[in-house]
């Protein structure tokens, strides 16, 4: 299995070169040079398996010679082990065919668990067999961030750094964030938008100097390793439902692209899924897009689903390289308009095939606030704004294939919003009870890359 840049001129690379090096040299994301199938027996075959055996028989192709199978074996089995939950993402039913995925059971109360932690085991296998040590960059809008904090604190062979945009996530979202005592994390707020953290990283793996002298390495969606863990959950739920035998659907709370991808390639492997939904807040570039061909950056509008607070959206480009029949230089010069202009029209037949992949809505704040309440009242299940945003657009495509809603984020990241839409106070699990006693470590920077990359040596040569 190789693994090749949508901008078509970087070299390809194995999955473990992939996974380490992050963005391309080109500028661009690593794919898939083709993505494997798995025959309607095979899928079968994973009803009734633990999410861990599913995951090794949906992700193994993918890997190559990278690990043998005793060690991605392992390797699964020790990302999962401290879910909070023992189906590691549970089905709940809301409707008679609609049902929420809870993807927060992990260690930091949100759907980026599932691939950091894998990430995480996996990057210290690799690191340890070639005595190498990185540094970590991380762009967040709140959940990535901590995320990544909690997967790589402490380790010897690794520095992590996280920018997130000042002010404008969750007072828990930063917490989670600013509180970890470890030497090896550095918390960065800095003065800009999500938009603005992601465009820096990506500035930074185009900076060969900085990039190959500080080991750079990445564990935004960027890297290929994070939308690949995150396929699996739509082969357990799906199968749980009765697939292969029966279609389901999916709708996704979507900001950067990479979740809501990682059901692409579920459909691409051979996953029966009717729709995939893409559901918007009011920073709704996506939606728009698929309305009327245009992508047209507008500057972000902060919102009380502050995750999904995101114009740029990342993944987005490895839509467009399979609906531009994989033509590298087409996607490069989309992305140098976006670049120079804020914008990019998509042709004609590449929006009629997007449309045939996707379907989107968009959820205006008080549409979110009014869905926290229904559904509490309704089926007494809390939801986090960005899984209220997913679960109302769902609303508008329920039919008879089942609908599943994938909640992103436990509703006591968002404490505030969640109180004002239902009533509710809903408290943090045990180990984080003290989130608010604890000291917060941060530091605040300018949205300038000079700034960053100075900083960032200068903690490294501490
Ligand atoms: C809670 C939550 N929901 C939804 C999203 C959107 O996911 P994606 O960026 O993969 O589209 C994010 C951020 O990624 C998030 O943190
Ligand atoms: N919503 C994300 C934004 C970054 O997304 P990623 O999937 O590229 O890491 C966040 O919470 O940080």
């Amino acid at each position: 299995m190789r693994y090749i840049s949508t901008r078509g001129s970087a070299p390809s690379l194995s999955f473990e070169e992939a996974m380490l090096t992050g963005l391309a040299r080109d500028g661009g994301l690593y794919v898939p040079e083709s993505v494997p199938t798995m025959p309607k027996s095979e899928i079968a075959a994973l009803a009734g398996l633990s999410y861990e055996e599913v995951a090794y028989r949906v992700m193994r192709p993918f890997i190559g010679d990278t690990f043998s199978d005793s060690e991605f074996g392992e390797i699964i089995e020790k990302a999962y082990a401290g879910f909070g939950h023992d189906a590691r993402a549970p089905l709940v039913q809301l409707a008679p065919n609609h049902f929420l995925l809870e993807l927060f059971h992990g260690p930091t109360l949100a759907f980026k668990d599932f691939a950091m932690q894998l990430i995480g085991q996996m990057f210290q296998k690799a690191l340890a067999r070639r005595g190498e040590r990185i540094t970590i960059v991380g762009a967040t809008s709140g959940d990535t961030g901590s995320a990544a904090i909690e997967a790589f604190r402490g380790l010897e062979a690794v520095d992590v750094f996280v920018m997130f945009p000042h002010g404008r996530v969750s007072e828990v979202q930063r917490r989670q964030m600013t509180t970890p005592v470890e030497g090896n994390v550095h918390a960065l707020a800095v003065h800009g938008d999500f938009d603005d953290c992601q465009a820096r990283l990506k500035d930074m793996f185009n900076d060969f100097e900085f990039r190959d002298g500080v080991r750079l390495a990445g564990v935004n969606s960027i890297n290929w390793g994070r939308v690949l863990a995150q396929v699996v959950y739509y082969f357990s739920s799906a199968v749980s439902l009765g697939a292969p035998h029966r279609k389901v659907s999916f709708t996704v709370p979507t900001g950067n692209f990479g979740d809501i991808f990682a059901g692409y390639i579920a459909k691409k492997m051979g996953l029966p899924i009717d729709k995939l939904v893409i559901a918007t807040n009011q920073n709704d570039i996506l939606h728009r897009t698929l309305t009327s061909g245009a992508y047209t950056t507008m500057g972000v509008t902060p919102s009380i689903s502050p995750s999904m607070d995101i114009q740029v959206s990342s993944n987005f480009e490895r839509a467009l390289f399979d609906i531009y029949d994989c033509e590298g230089s087409a996607v490069a010069q989309l992305m140098d308009e976006l670049k120079s202009g804020g914008s990019f029209n998509v042709s004609q037949g590449a929006l009629e095939r997007l449309r045939g992949l996707f379907v989107s809505g968009r959820v205006s704040e008080e549409e979110t606030s009014a869905m926290i309440k229904s559904a509490f009242k309704h089926t007494g299940e809390v939801l986090c704004p960005h899984s209220a945003v997913g679960v109302k657009v769902a609303a508008d495509h329920l039919g008879v294939t089942p609908m599943i809603t994938l909640a992103t984020a436990h509703p006591a990241k968002f404490p505030a919003a969640v109180k004002a839409a239902c009533g509710q106070d809903i408290s943090l699990p045990p180990r984080m009870a003290d989130l608010f006693e604890r000291d917060e470590r941060v530091t605040e920077v300018a949205n300038d890359l000079g700034a960053l990359e100075t900083l960032i040596w200068e903690r490294l040569a501490l």
